[in-house]
């Protein structure tokens, strides 16, 4: 089987959030699909009000499926300093028309500051390697990992847009989403993320040497290596690195090369458009940059910022994982 659902960027594409039924009646939460975590977590009726206010919440006491998991518990701090924990259950949960009946749901008892916040986001759904799951005494699988013997491919692919709604497609490459060749490059799974290396990277005409890093549909910008991000700004008038914002910035007015990557011999651009991110506050003639630098952070990371500019796929026959990236 295979199947589809659409994604929605929310405000300045910091994150894409997809909705997922979850128990018996479905209860609809807006998930932040993330292939940079492997756990599948919810805000609860578990989660204090003050914490979950403005969300959606499972309630696995409404859920005739749901079952406790007496004993687990699940506790996770993010690259970016967020965090959440709580307990288990297992419940239905359907993805895009893909259900599976014991799909490990880790209810939040607490979530922290950023993610109250966020208020769109109503949890996320972990698309890294069961190896990473956080659950205690016992890891707990994926969604993908459960469902993916009952897919007619072991794959499911992602097609990030710019302010529109996109699509994660589950068991079946989908041709129309792409354009070109489907380009792949081998995954070293061994930290338990989606992890690759673009041989070569060029900005301006100016050809660099191999990225490898994580391909993180969790993180905002791509988080490159401190010279590439060193590089590409030295190819931006005015832009220089500051320190209180934590990276580089420029004036919204610059115009921005396109940064090209290279992966299983096909070229992938991100325009420069989407690495004018932001304005560092709304109205601000100042811009934060969607490439930074990795500093300080165990990963580079191919975020959002990259992953938009192409359609890309993930794919775990089990004994080989390939990521294929397509220009679109
Ligand atoms: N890369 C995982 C991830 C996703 C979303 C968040 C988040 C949302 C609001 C505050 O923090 N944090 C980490």
């Amino acid at each position: 089987e295979s199947g589809s659902v659409v994604t929605t960027p929310e405000v300045l594409d910091q994150a894409w959030l997809t909705p997922v039924q979850i128990g018996t009646p479905g209860q609809t939460l807006n998930l932040d699909f993330d292939s940079g975590s492997s756990d599948l977590w919810v805000f609860s009726s578990s989660t204090p009000a003050s914490q979950s206010r403005g969300h959606s919440v499972f309630s696995p006491g409404k859920s005739s499926t749901a079952k406790e998991s007496p004993g687990y518990t699940w506790s996770i701090t993010y690259g970016d300093g967020s965090s959440s924990s709580g307990t288990v259950y297992t419940d239905v949960v359907d993805v895009g028309g893909l259900s599976f009946p014991s799909q490990a749901v880790e209810t939040a008892n607490r979530v922290s500051p950023e993610f109250t916040q966020e208020t769109n986001l109503d949890g996320l759904l972990g698309l890294g390697f069961s190896t990473i799951n956080a659950v205690k005494p016992t890891a707990q699988n994926t969604f993908f990992d459960n469902i993916k013997s009952d897919l007619n491919q072991p794959l499911w692919t992602v097609d990030l847009k710019h302010q529109e709604p996109g699509t994660y497609n589950f068991g079946n490459i989908n041709s129309s989403l792409h354009t070109g060749e489907i380009h792949y490059a081998i995954v070293n799974t061994r930290r338990g993320f989606w992890t690759f290396t673009a041989t070569s990277y060029s900005v301006g005409g100016a050809i660099g040497g191999s990225i490898t890093g994580i391909a993180d549909t969790g993180t905002t910008l791509a988080l490159l290596p401190t010279a590439v991000a060193k590089a590409y700004y030295s190819k931006v008038p005015d832009a220089l690195y500051d320190n209180s914002q934590g990276g580089y910035v420029f004036p919204c007015a610059a115009s921005l090369p396109d940064f090209t990557f290279t992966v299983g011999g096909g070229e992938i651009t991100i325009p420069g458009n989407y690495i004018n991110y932001a304005p560092l506050t709304p109205g601000s003639k100042t811009c934060f940059g969607g490439i930074q630098g990795n500093t300080g952070i165990g990963e580079v990371i191919f975020g959002d910022v990259a992953l938009k500019s192409a359609f890309v796929v993930f794919e775990n026959s089990g004994d080989t994982a390939r990521i294929g990236w397509a220009k679109k």
